[in-house]
């Protein structure tokens, strides 16, 4: 163990996305920053999360695109080839390799420190090195835990002893499974599952609820409709009683008697903050119950240097919310370190993540995909507000153009008050890239009234707010 620590002026435990970006900050900011990392600069996102699963739909998605379009399907022979989306995965991947990352690390001017930390007081941090080796580190104004999330995988009898994938495994498989079936019908699952089923599996899902449970019924139903169409079971409202060894692979055995049979098993059933083994209870800290404010600092006995961001935080599980977490916990330190702000953080200020609580956008990468953004209407009014809801299938000039027999639907959640959005749900093919607008006019609190002057290009798939705004009445 080296006895007189090294210091900095903040310590960064985790070096996936909001890791990097936190330390990146304080450094902007003229501070100096050490990052702590276990495994792989880069975290979950790059290498068996994020990045990967869109490297896994893609090939599938761009074949589907095109077999969509009359005169450019006629020119798809052929499936996707499974190998060569794999290799493809592999390069985004970086094949597992960080040196890219470090390097913009070191070209950030961030310390790496590569091991495992933990903190062993107060702004003190401790790593063991792969050799077993201790280091000893010193913060002089933070420790930002940006450690990610674990899987969270359920106590169905018979799965601790059964050979199961991980959205780990499943984002870095070395071959297709001639059959998958998939545990859990949730973002990962149903992305999983359809880029499994494209590059040629055969595919069960088996959710408790419904698929997506988290996104309006009639979004999730073009989804599910999509996977059945293409061959994937969809079970939904099916609990798992048991999991065994069978056939070639495991069998599920499910509440309504049926059986699942496949050469793998995907378990993919949530996840939860990774804050075990970090030392939080000596500190006073509950890790099940950790509470940050908006400026990421975590609430408790210590002397508030301690910080959380991204999935560590218990926030929104996605990478640019955690990011975005990252940016303001970066600048709050640097500002609390010149005396330039104080305990607490004015709302919308870059100090706070305050689109946390009210304007946070995801995409389910389906095809057709979902893409969300703010409250939905059972939110909006649990948060005191009164809202209307107006909703439009997208039959607009530019999706019919866009794929044949395009289906889509879109919801917007409006504050009857102020006449502004709050929300907005699309779904269909290619609606991704719809949502920053929605995000933009959410963040923005944009009257209805002005909006309507953000006129959408004809003839495009965004004709459909046009649609929806009439709706409402416009
Ligand atoms: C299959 C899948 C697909 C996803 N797709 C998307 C997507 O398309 N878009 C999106 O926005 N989000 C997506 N997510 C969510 C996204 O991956 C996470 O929100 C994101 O990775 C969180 O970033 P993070 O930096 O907080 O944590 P992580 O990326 O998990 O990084 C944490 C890092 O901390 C390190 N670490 C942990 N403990 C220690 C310790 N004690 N000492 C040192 N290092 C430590 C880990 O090794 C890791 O590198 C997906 C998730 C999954 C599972
Ligand atoms: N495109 C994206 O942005 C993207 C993609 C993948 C994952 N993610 C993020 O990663 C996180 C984790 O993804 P995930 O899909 O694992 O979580 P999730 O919370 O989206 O879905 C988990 C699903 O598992 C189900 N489940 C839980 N316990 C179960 C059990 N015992 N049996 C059967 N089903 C069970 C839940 O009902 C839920 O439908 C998500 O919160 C999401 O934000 C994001």
């Amino acid at each position: 163990m080296t006895r007189t620590p090294q210091t900095y002026d903040v310590v960064v435990i985790g070096g996936g996305p909001v890791g990097e970006n936190a330390a990146g900050r304080v450094v902007r900011g003229g501070l100096r920053a050490a990052l702590v990392e276990a495994q792989l600069v880069g975290g979950e996102c790059s290498y068996w999360a994020c990045v990967p699963s869109k490297a896994l739909l893609r090939p599938g998605a761009a074949v589907a695109a095109a077999r969509g379009v009359g005169g450019a399907a006629e020119a798809v022979t052929g499936a996707p080839d499974a190998a060569a989306a794999l290799r493809r995965r592999d390069g985004f991947a970086a094949h597992w390799d960080d040196s890219g990352q470090a390097e913009w690390l070191a070209g950030a001017g961030v310390e790496l420190v590569r091991g495992r930390g933990r903190l062993a007081g107060p702004r003190q941090v401790e790593v063991t090195t792969g050799d077993g080796a201790v280091r000893r580190l010193a913060a002089r104004h933070a420790v930002v835990l940006a450690t990610g999330s674990r899987p969270a995988v359920p106590p169905v009898p018979g799965l601790a002893d059964a050979p199961f994938w991980g959205t780990r495994e499943a984002t870095a498989a070395r071959e297709v499974p001639g059959s998958l079936a998939v545990l859990g019908g949730g973002v990962s699952g149903t992305e999983l599952a359809q880029a499994f089923a494209r590059l040629g599996s055969r595919v069960t899902v088996v959710a408790r609820s419904r698929l997506l449970g988290a996104f309006p019924r009639p979004a999730a139903r073009l989804v599910a409709d999509a996977l059945e169409t293409e061959g994937v079971t969809v079970l939904e409202g099916r609990g798992t009683e048991r999991v065994r060894r069978g056939g070639d692979g495991i069998e599920l055995v499910l509440d309504d008697g049926g059986t699942v049979s496949a050469q793998r098993l995907l378990v993919s059933t949530g996840r939860r903050p990774a804050l075990d083994g970090l030392g939080l209870e000596e500190l006073g800290l509950d890790p099940a119950a950790l509470r940050v404010d908006d400026s990421g600092r975590v609430a408790g006995p210590q002397e508030q240097w301690l910080y959380a961001a991204g999935d560590a935080a218990g926030g929104p599980l996605l990478t640019h919310q955690g990011k975005y977490e990252a940016r303001a916990v970066g600048d709050a330190v640097v500002a609390r370190a010149a005396g330039r702000l104080g305990d607490s953080v004015p709302a919308w200020s870059r100090y706070a993540s305050t689109a946390d609580a009210c304007a946070v956008p995801q995409v389910v990468f389906t095809d057709p995909a979902v893409a969300s953004v703010g409250r939905s209407a059972e939110q909006a009014r649990a948060d005191g507000l009164e809202v209307d809801v107006v909703e439009h299938d997208i039959d607009v000039a530019g999706a019919s153009l866009h794929r044949d027999g395009y289906r889509g639907w879109a919801r917007l959640v409006v504050g009857r008050r102020r006449r502004t959005l709050v929300g907005a749900v699309f779904a269909g093919p290619d609606v991704t890239e719809l949502l920053h607008a929605a995000t933009v006019a959410v963040v923005g609190e944009v009257p209805l009234e002005r909006l309507w002057h953000a006129v959408p290009v004809f003839p495009t798939i965004s004709e459909v707010w046009l649609r929806l705004l009439e709706e409402y009445g416009l």
